[in-house]
C-alpha cells in the first residue's frame, strides 16, 4: 500500500485523475467502481473537467458503485444512485445506464447483492476502485465488525455512521437510514487497483490504523494492506495521527 500526503483536497484531486487518465487512456473501456460522499467530489470536479477538454472519455467506461442506502425511494437526492448520476455520470460523455449500483428497491436484497455480485464478476470486477473511508474506517459501507472475506451484502449502519451522514439529511439523524447494501471487503479486494481519498482530522484516526494497525474487522479498511496495488491519498489532517516517517 502506498500512502501520498498532498497538501491540499484539490492536489488529491489532480493526482487521483492523473491515475483514472493513465487508465483511461490505457483502456478506454475500464470498469471503474465509483464512491460517494464528500471525499470524492473534488475528483469528480475535475474528471468532468477533463472530459470537457477532451483529455478524456468515458464513452466506453462501465462503472459499479460501491453501495446504496435501503429505504430511500427512487430519485431522493441522498440516494447514492442519485448522487452519482449527478456528480459524475450525467457531467461526463458516459453512457445513461453504464453506471451500475446495487438494487436497494429490490423486494429480495439478498438476491439483489448476490445478482450485483454476480454482474461485477461478469464483468471481470473493476480495474479501478474509487474509495473514500469512515470515521469508524469503513470502506463502501462494511462497517466494522463483519467478516474481512465478504460480498455483496446487506449491512447494518453504526450510530457514528447514521451521525456523520446525518448532515446530508437535515442533521437528523432518524432521517438517515438504517440499512444498506455494499459491496464486500473481498468484492471490493477483486478490483486491480484500489485509490483511496482521505480529507480533514475527522479521517485521522481511520487513517492511522489503515496505515500503521494491523488488518482487522474492528477497521475494515485495513484490509487494503493486502492488496498490491493500492494508493492513499490524504491531506495533512489526515495524516495528523500518523507516528511513522
Ligand atoms: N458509504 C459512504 C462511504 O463510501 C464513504 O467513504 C463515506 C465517507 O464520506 P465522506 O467522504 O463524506 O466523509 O461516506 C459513506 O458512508
Amino acid at each position: 500500500m502506498k500512502l501520498v500526503i498532498l497538501d491540499t483536497a484539490e492536489a488529491i484531486a489532480q493526482r487521483a485523475a492523473d491515475e483514472i487518465e493513465a487508465l483511461l487512456t490505457a483502456k478506454p473501456n475500464a470498469i471503474l467502481g465509483t464512491a460517494t460522499g464528500s471525499s470524492p467530489l473534488p475528483l469528480y470536479d475535475e474528471l468532468t473537467a477533463r472530459c470537457a477538454a477532451g483529455r478524456i472519455s468515458f464513452a466506453e467506461v462501465t462503472g459499479f458503485m460501491l453501495d446504496e442506502y435501503v429505504g430511500l425511494p427512487e430519485g431522493h437526492p441522498e440516494r447514492y444512485a442519485t448522487f452519482m448520476e449527478t456528480n459524475l455520470r450525467s457531467r461526463v460523455d458516459m453512457r445513461p445506464g453504464a453506471l451500475h449500483g446495487p438494487n436497494a428497491l429490490a423486494e429480495d436484497l439478498q438476491a439483489a447483492c448476490q445478482e450485483y455480485e454476480e454482474q461485477m464478476a461478469a464483468a471481470g470486477y473493476c480495474d479501478l476502485q474509487i474509495l473514500g473511508i469512515g470515521t469508524d474506517g469503513h470502506i463502501g459501507f462494511n462497517e466494522p465488525g463483519g467478516p474481512l472475506d465478504s460480498r455483496t451484502h446487506v449491512d447494518v449502519l453504526t450510530e457514528q455512521t447514521r451521525r456523520d451522514n446525518a448532515r446530508f439529511f437535515n442533521d437528523d439523524i432518524e432521517a438517515v437510514p438504517t440499512h444498506c447494501l455494499t459491496q464486500g471487503l473481498a468484492t471490493i479486494m477483486e478490483a486491480r487497483k484500489l485509490l483511496l481519498i482521505a480529507t480533514g482530522e475527522g479521517k485521522a484516526q481511520a487513517i492511522r490504523e489503515l496505515v500503521e494497525g494491523e488488518i482487522s474487522a474492528e477497521w475494515p479498511a485495513t484490509v487494503m494492506q493486502g492488496h498490491d496495488d493500492a494508493l492513499v491519498l490524504v491531506d495533512p489532517a489526515a495524516a495528523s495521527l500518523l507516528t511513522r516517517d
